[in-house]
Parts: C-alpha cells; structure tokens; sequence
C-alpha cells in the first residue's frame, strides 16, 4: 500500500482476500462462406465449449502440440450475434469492478478475424466496450440512488505503435510517445503526459470511446483492406464512496484491442524497413513468450509466479500495460477470434489461447475503510470544487459589474447631466420670457395703432426671435428625450448592480454556512476523538481489573493447595487448620466472584455448615461456606438448615 493512501485510509479485513483465478478465455469464431480446407477441420462444440481439431496428419508433426482438443470457457460459432458475446461478458465484467476488482478484457486473433468487431463494435452494432460503458454508468447511478455510493468514474486511451505509446487525444501532428512507469508501490500503471478524462455521464464516455476509434486519429490505423498495426488501450478507472457503509472502492478495467497476431514480414509489408517490422512483432512475440512461461501446466503448483520473468515483461510496451493481467493481481478474459478456413493462424490462436487459459492470476478486491479523515479529505474536495465554482461565478460577476460600470462612465455622468439639464431650463425659462415681452409688444403696438404696420425693424427682431425659439424648443425637445434614454438606462444598470450585488450577498452566504458545516464536522471530529480516548481508557482499566482478579484467583488457587494439603489427614485433628479454612472462606466471599454468587437465592454463602469438626473450634458461629471448587472438604462438611441453633450444638 502507498504511503499515501495509508494515512488516508483504514485498510478493513478484506471482504475477498487474495484468491486464485484462472484467466478466462472466449473463442469466437467469423461466419465464413464455407471450409476451404479439406485436409484438416475443426469441429465447433459451443454446448462443451470445446474445439476438436482433426488432421489426417499425426497430430505432433502438424501443431507440435499434445491437443486434438481444445477446451475454453465459452465458445461460439459463427452463428452468434454480438449480444451473446456480451451476455458472457459484461455483466460478470461488472460485477468486478463494482466489488473493487481490477479486470483486463483484452482481444486476441489474427487480423481481420472480428476483434474490434467483438470489443469495440460496428456502426450498427454495438459491441462489449460500449456496452459495458453503458451497463456500468446505469449500475453506478443506481447505486448513487438506492444505496448512496458516490462515483467518479475517470477514462483514458492510448495505442502502442512499434514500441511506443501515443495519446489518441492530442492532434496528430503534436503527438509524442509517452511514458509508461510502473512503480513499485503502485500496482497501477502510470503514464506520464497523459490526462485521464473525468466522465459523469454514459453520454460523456460513449462520446470519448467514439472519438479514441476513429481510425482517422490513429497512427497504426489500417486502411480499407490493411491490416492494423497497433493495439489500442482503453483503460477506465472507477472509484466508489459509500459513507453509510464507510467504504471506498477503486476498481480499473482494461481493455485492449490487440492488432492482428500473424507475423508482419516484407513480404506482406514491403515498404517496411526490417527494423520496423522487428518493432512490429516485437509486442506479440513477448506476449507468447510471457504467456508460455506463466502458464501453469500442473493447476496443483498454485498462482502463476511472475517474480522471475520482470525481464520478459520489460521486453515490450504491450507485456509491460499487461503485467497484472499476466499472473498479477486482475481478472482477465480473453477474446479469441479466427477463420477456421485457415489452419495455420486458428491453430496458433488456439494454442495462445490453451496456454493463456491455464495462467492463474491472484486477485484481491480494493476495499477499505473510509476513515474520518478520507471523509473529511472528500467533503474538504467537494467544497473546494463549490468554492472554485463560486469564485469563477464571482469573478464572472464582477466582470460584468465593471464594464457597466465602464458603460456608465462612457456615457456623461448623472450630475453632469443634471446641470445641462438646468441650464437648458433655465434658458428656456428666459426665453419665453422673452417670447411673452414680444407678444405683449406686439399685441399693444396692435391695439394702439391697428392699421398700422408693424415697424420693418420690429418684425425683423421678431422674426429671428421667432426662429430662435423654435430651435430652442427644437433643441429643448432632443435634450428631453436624451435625458428620459438616459435616465432609462442608468436605471436599468442600477436594478442590474442590484441584482449582483443581492447575488453576491447569497453566494457570500451559502459560503458561511459551507463553512460551519465544516466547523461542524471538524468538532465532531473532536467529539469522536474523545470518545475514543475515554473507550481506551477503559479497556485500560477493564485489563488492569482483569489482572488483579487473575491475581486473586492464582493467590486463592495457592491457598487452596496449601489448605488442601494437611486437611487430607482429620479435620478435627487441628483445630488452627480449620481456623485458616474459615478465613479462607472469609476471604473468598470479599472477592468479586463471591460477591456474584452471593446474589444467587440457593448460593453457597446463604447457608450455613456445621460439622462435628467444625465444631471442635469451640465456635459455634456459621460461615459463608465455598463452593466445592474452592477446596472445601464436603466430607467433613454437614449442610444443616437455617434453623435456630440447638443447644447441644454448643456443648
Ligand atoms: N462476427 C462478425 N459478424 C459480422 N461481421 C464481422 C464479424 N466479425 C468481423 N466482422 C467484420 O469483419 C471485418 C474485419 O473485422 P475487424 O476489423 O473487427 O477485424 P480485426 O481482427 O480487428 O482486424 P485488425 O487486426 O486488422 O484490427 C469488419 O468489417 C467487421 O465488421
């Protein structure tokens, strides 16, 4: 265990502690026209799940292998449809992951036999990758519903190309070859400059899945009738909360697309160099090899050990992203595809997929303890996240605040626009001042004289009188309008900083009250600590009581055996080893023990004893007597009922 997740979690008897489990193997096979091969055949049974390979050849010389038959966990025939595959696969898949197991689904064939047909699927028909995605998210969000079972579920994918792994994510032309580190400490594999995507949804995953196969993305992508030449690596990580039941599971799930597992030669691949095609067949050459290494011939001999062949795994990136699949600590299946038109790639297939079967890898569930801690590293998480959230929404808000602010500014100030606007009063005011002067003039000029024409220079001030006051009023009018936009407008931006402003005030107060619930928690944090300390305590005390008693019980065992010793002889023949019996007795009845049986209605302490040898102590006093474990001699002993004492007693 890392030393991080130590001190984060508290590892709980496992539920499944390590336990063998042999790696799986499926075998499919593509519907073909018919056999083209009349030499050999191979009879599918999918009720046995067996493979009989028959050959007018001697069997040894053909295959080198001591099988006519190959037995597998599941076999189909051409017949079967994608959701038969998926019946055996997804939900068992499932169960894994969501018990916490590690798990590898991983293809296996030659090229164009159906592996990405049977993992990743067609355009019409879904195969066990996306429906795994699917089945998973609706368990998982059920399980959020009626059991309360956080999840976060968290995908990555890449391809191994002649020994390097690209991220499918990056553009083609800035893709670099990543790193693959497996550290000790660490069962998991790290691969340095690639991000995982945190999916909350099967919509999220389904669109990612659909983005890594678009073979458009991919370098060692195969055209229309090319075979390809990279294996595609998805892998998905799924991490399970319960704080009702104080559990934390993290599970992943591999699964790998291999390419096709014939040999790459010039041949066929003309344009490659040697050292390409070297690095092409390196991955699946160290497959086989890892594979016929671990596989355990004699099922007695236990797990696949895989502490002497590091150097294998070391041999390829593809035997490095498998190591815990291969003998390690997942559960593993195997989808073998093939043509049973060709003899020579199915029996290489079947005889990977006979020695693979019998790999025993050791697996444990990843189930602990969610602490206090872990809980309160969790909530600390989520808030942290509502708080970046809340910040982000601030920092939105305030932005929006400032450039209407900005706006405002832009346009001229309200008290500017307050003194333009008097002063146009003003003016106006004066002006029909002005205007009623004239009219008055005019009017009495009139009167007086009404045949009169008005004076030329008169009507001549009058006029442009006239004029000017109509563009004042002109000019009055479009200053009012301006002012009412204006005013329109300030108000507008007014109601607006309100509203982010009354916003800010909630959002200050869902982040107070964010804070006393951690308050909250850290107190109880305190609570429970001291509840600890007092429990501790008191086991302290309870094992301290436990030994003094041990104590008393070894002492009165001691006085047992030195009392038992002379009373073996007469009883009345020492009247001071009865005295020392008695006290004994006494003794005994102080004791906690004594103090239970006491409370009994028939107990030993309730009656009283009399013997003709007791009473040669010249006492006539009753005791408490023992019982018979504690060493009284009930042969010297006489139970008499509690009845008054006769006097002869005494005598
Ligand atoms: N069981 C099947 N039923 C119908 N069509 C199938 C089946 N299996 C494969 N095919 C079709 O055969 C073609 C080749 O299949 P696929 O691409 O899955 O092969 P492959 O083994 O992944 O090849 P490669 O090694 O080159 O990646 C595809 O067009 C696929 O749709």
């Amino acid at each position: 265990m890392s030393k991080e997740q130590s001190s984060s979690s508290v590892s709980l008897p496992a539920i499944d502690s390590s336990e063998p489990c042999p790696i799986e193997v499926l075998l499919r096979t593509i519907p073909e026209k018919g056999l083209q091969n009349n030499e050999s055949t191979f009879k599918i049974n999918s009720v046995d799940n067996t493979v009989l390979f028959r050959t007018s050849k001697p069997l040894h010389n053909a295959t080198g292998s001591p099988h006519s038959t190959f037995q597998f966990d599941k076999v189909f025939d051409a017949n079967a449809t994608q959701k038969d595959v998926q019946d055996f696969l997804v939900n068992p898949t499932i169960k894994d992951i969501l018990s916490g197991y590690n798990s590898t689904i991983l293809t296996y064939g030659p090229s164009f036999s159906g592996k990405s047909y049977s993992l990743l699927g067609s355009q019409y028909n879904e195969g066990v990758l996306p429906n795994i995605c699917q089945v998973l998210f609706e368990t998982l969000e059920e399980n959020e519903e009626t059991k309360g079972t956080n999840f976060c579920v968290s995908v990555l994918a890449f391809e191994i190309y002649m020994e390097k792994s690209y991220d499918l994510l990056v553009p083609l032309p800035e893709r670099k070859p990543l790193k693959l580190h497996r550290s000790s400490s660490k069962m998991d594999l790290e691969i340095k400059d690639i991000c995982p995507a945190h999916i909350k949804s099967y919509e999220d995953l389904r669109g990612y899945v659909q983005s890594v196969q678009n073979t458009e993305n991919r370098v060692g992508r195969g055209g229309k009738a090319e075979r390809s030449k990279s294996h595609l690596v998805f892998q998905l990580h799924v991490e399970q909360r319960n704080r009702r039941e104080d559990i934390l599971k993290n599970s992943s799930l591999y699964l790998i697309d291999l390419h096709g597992a014939e040999k790459f030669e010039k041949r066929t691949e003309n344009t490659l160099s040697q050292d390409a095609l070297k690095k092409l067949n390196q991955s699946i050459e160290a497959l086989k090899n890892i594979v016929q290494l671990l596989a355990v011939k004699n099922p007695d001999s236990g797990y696949s050990t895989k502490t002497s062949h590091s150097s294998t795994y070391r041999e390829s990136q593809l035997t490095e992203v498998l190591r815990d699949s291969l003998g390690g600590n997942r559960k593993m299946k195997v989808i073998l595809t093939c043509f049973l038109s060709n003899v020579p790639t199915t029996l290489s297939t079947l005889e990977f997929g006979d020695n693979i079967r019998q790999i025993i890898n050791k697996v444990m569930s990843s189930t602990t303890g969610l602490n206090m801690k872990k809980k309160m590293d969790l909530f600390v998480q989520d808030m942290k996240i509502k708080d970046d959230n809340y910040v982000s929404q601030i920092n939105i808000l305030k932005s929006e605040l400032d450039s209407l602010k900005d706006l405002s500014n832009e346009s001229s100030s309200r008290e500017d626009m307050k003194t333009e606007l008097e002063n146009y009063e003003k003016e106006n005011v004066k002006l029909k001042l002005q205007l009623d002067s004239i009219t008055q003039l005019l009017s009495s000029s009139t009167n007086e004289n009404p045949n009169n024409n008005i004076d030329d220079e008169v009507a001549e001030i009058l006029m442009k009188r006239c004029e000017q006051i109509a563009q004042l009023e002109l000019s009055f009018d479009r200053q009012m309008n301006a002012n009412s936009k204006l005013r329109k407008e300030f108000e507008y931006k007014k109601s607006k900083e309100e509203a982010l402003e009354s916003m800010n005030v909630r959002l200050l107060e869902q982040i107070q009250l964010q804070e006393k619930e951690i308050q909250e928690l850290l107190t109880n944090n305190a609570i429970l600590k001291g509840e600890l300390d007092t429990h501790t305590k008191l086991a302290e005390t309870r094992s301290e009581k436990i030994k003094s008693l041990e104590d008393s019980v070894k002492e009165l065992t001691n006085n047992k055996s030195a009392i038992s010793s002379p009373r073996k002889g007469s009883v009345s023949s020492s009247s001071a080893n009865t005295v020392s019996h008695i006290e004994g007795g006494s003794e005994l009845s102080n004791s906690p023990r004594s103090a239970n049986t006491s409370s009994k209605p028939v107990g030993w302490a309730v009656r009283k004893v009399s013997s003709s040898s007791i009473a040669t102590t010249g006492s006539q006093e009753s005791f408490a007597a023992r019982p018979f474990k504690k060493g009284l001699n009930l042969h010297s002993i006489k139970v008499t009922p509690n009845t008054p004492k006769s006097p002869d007693l005494g005598s």
